[in-house]
């Protein structure tokens, strides 16, 4: 496909200007053609006269599909990528970043940020609640050593059904719950030698940190693992949680360091949300703001097709989550305790994840 958007496309875009865009999370000022990134004041769409959250979304979609530079990435399908964007959500009156461009599967991403704070790595429980959003990888090791041309759903009800297929093929390595709750530690015993010590529970830790010591710049859940990164099926994206506390509001600021604008953006930002609201309700503060950062943020090239039909639609309303109940711990809650409301997105557009 050509570079740059159809003319739908750009028809809609200007009118998203006109109504005055220029107050969104992103401005792009043409100078001798090149486009100069600026973020301003964060806004949800509380009121009529502010632009909706999501324009900061759409713009930098649009931008980068414009203005991306364009490379061979590892997985060979091909991106245009940019280095550096920030969008912002606040989260006052229990509103959510849900995208309402397209219908996000907010279930499925919520099931993965509970799978994560079990500290779990095997695709066994989430292939279970029939979460297929981590099967490739596995099922892509499958295939290349047994060289066994099994299908996905195949593999998926393998690895349900079987314990010992699950835990030969289903395991991802270290991956974000391992470090999360039992980062590894190492005690020296005698002679260089090493025994292993109790892991480190990152979230706990930063739990106790915010109810004992709210205004500590220490607040951070880490994913990169730097000696174990070896091991893991894909090392984190989601990687650098910090919190902060003020004014009995608790905001949240995640730094990505690679980022699927089209696919994994919209669960990463809700994901983002859930576990501010999540840590918020165990600390009892209220919500306070989300701050997303992303360092090669990136659209697939073969993701064409969603990003020509999602720019041409408008942002619209809002969802809204409540927590039904407050679990004793930050590791307590189940699916059943959260309630989206006031979620009418436009259709689901699918894209194939590269894997
Ligand atoms: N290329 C790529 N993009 C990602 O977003 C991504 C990875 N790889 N690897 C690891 C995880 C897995 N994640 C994924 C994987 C697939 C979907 C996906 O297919 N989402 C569909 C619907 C999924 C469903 O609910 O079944 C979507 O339309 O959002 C989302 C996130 C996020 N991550
Ligand atoms: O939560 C996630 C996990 C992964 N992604 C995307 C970002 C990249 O497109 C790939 C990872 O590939 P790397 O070569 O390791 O960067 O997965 C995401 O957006 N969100």
């Amino acid at each position: 496909m050509a570079r740059g958007l159809s003319k739908k496309v750009r028809r809609q875009q200007n009118g998203a200007a006109l109504a005055g865009r220029a107050l969104s999370g992103f401005n792009f000022r043409r100078k001798a053609d090149k486009p100069v990134l600026m973020t301003t004041t964060p806004l949800n769409a509380a009121s009529t006269t502010v632009p909706h959250w999501e324009w900061q979304y759409l713009d930098l979609m649009r931008h980068i599909w414009e203005h991306g530079d364009e490379r061979v990435d590892r997985t060979g399908v091909g991106t245009r990528s940019i280095m550096g964007a920030t969008i912002r959500f606040d989260l006052s009156g229990g509103a959510m970043p849900l995208l309402t461009t397209k219908r996000v599967y907010w279930k499925t991403a919520t099931r993965e940020m509970l799978w994560f704070l079990t500290g779990d790595t095997n695709i066994r429980q989430l292939c279970a609640q029939g979460v297929e959003i981590w099967t490739d990888w596995p099922l892509d090791r499958y295939r290349r050593e047994t060289g066994e041309d099994i299908s996905r759903p195949d593999f998926s009800a393998r690895i349900v059904a079987d314990a010992a297929f699950a835990a030969a093929w289903g395991d991802l390595g270290p991956v974000y719950g391992k470090q999360w709750v039992d980062w590894a530690t190492y005690e020296p015993v005698q002679d260089g030698l090493f025994r292993r010590g109790p892991g480190v529970n990152q979230v706990a830790q930063v739990i106790d940190s915010l109810r004992s010591n709210p205004g500590s710049r220490r607040h951070i859940i880490e994913g990169w693992n730097v000696a174990e990164l070896d091991a893991m099926a894909l090392p984190p994206c989601h990687k650098t949680y910090q919190f902060h506390v003020a004014g009995g509001r608790l905001s949240c600021l995640l730094y990505q360091r690679s980022c699927d604008l089209g696919l994994g953006f919209a669960f990463n930002m809700w994901s983002l949300a859930l576990l501010t609201r999540m840590m918020a309700q165990q600390c009892n503060l209220e919500p306070g703001e989300v701050v997303w950062t992303g360092g090669d943020v990136h659209l697939y090239l073969n993701h064409a097709a969603l990003v020509e039909e999602q720019l041409t639609r408008r942002p619209e309303g809002g969802a809204r989550m409540t927590i039904l109940r407050q679990p004793e711990s930050i590791f307590g809650y189940r699916i059943e305790d959260f309630e989206v409301t006031d979620y009418a997105p436009q259709a689901h557009i699918a894209a194939p994840v590269a894997v």
